[in-house]
């Protein structure tokens, strides 16, 4: 559902992304890992249809995500790392405006920004202005809009960030029931998270691919203890 071959990004002459390779199956989760500044959102951006590439390839859906850039957009739920929320507009009156740009039925609508409401909490505060919430709802009122359509691809750039424990539970359940219907690519640093939501799991550092495998894999491999954990494998991973 997700190819990338080869991606590079330079910013000038800062190399944000250098060569990354990697697929994603249908209905899989992938966690997508790094420190800060490794480029996950930069990865995320272009997979989205929001930055170029300088080189490389990615398709989504089979599409090319820069000469194919609408295609690519329509199947696509992304969640970036500050939600694109209006703040002076009320939550429902948000979703239904973002329901028309993703051109939902009219007819549609008034069910679909229920549902998504319904999954993701928000049902309680349609009717409040975003500026007015918490972090935590406006953070769920971000993961509500990537949700709207069902899109077949879910990007979701750190989505339990600010979230209180409760929320991220919720929320992390909520990410486990997408998988199998949708296809995620789901940034995080909370790597708790990755292992009770993902199979798979790819590592980068300074750009770079560093790790890309079956979390049980990763274990065996970078490990010497069986149950070395995905914090250590990281921390040894992205030292350098
Ligand atoms: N528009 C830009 N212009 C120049 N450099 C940029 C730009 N956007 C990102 N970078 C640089 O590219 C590198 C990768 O940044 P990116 O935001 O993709 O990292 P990240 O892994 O998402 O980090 P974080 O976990 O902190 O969100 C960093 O060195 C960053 O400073």
């Amino acid at each position: 559902m997700i190819e990338v071959q080869n991606l590079t990004k330079r910013y000038r002459d800062r190399v944000a992304i250098d060569g990354l390779s990697f697929t994603v199956n249908e209905g899989e989760i992938l966690g997508f890992l790094g420190p800060n500044g490794a480029g996950k959102s930069t990865t995320m951006k272009i997979l989205t249809g929001f930055l170029p590439p300088s080189a490389g390839m990615a398709r989504v859906a089979g599409f090319d995500v820069f000469e194919q850039p609408l295609e690519v957009k329509r199947r696509i739920g992304y969640l970036p790392e500050t939600p694109p929320l209006y703040p002076e507009m009320t939550v429902h009156g948000y979703l239904k405006f973002v329901a028309s740009l993703k051109r939902l039925p009219g007819h549609a609508v008034k069910a679909e920004v229920e549902r998504v409401a319904g999954l993701t909490g928000v049902t309680d505060v349609l009717g409040r202005i975003i500026q007015n919430l918490s972090k935590g709802y406006k953070q769920r009122v971000g993961i509500a809009q990537a949700l709207l359509g069902s899109p077949p691809v879910l990007i979701l750039d750190e989505p339990t960030e600010g979230l209180d424990p409760a929320q991220r539970a919720e929320v992390r359940a909520l990410i486990k029931g997408l998988a199998g219907k949708h296809t995620l690519i789901l940034s995080t640093h909370i790597l708790p998270e990755v292992t009770m939501t993902c199979e798979k799991v790819l590592i980068i550092n300074q750009g770079k691919m560093v790790a890309y495998d079956e979390i049980r894999k990763l274990a065996s491999v970078h490990g010497q203890a069986e149950n070395v954990s995905l914090e250590e494998i990281f921390i040894k991973l992205t030292a350098a």
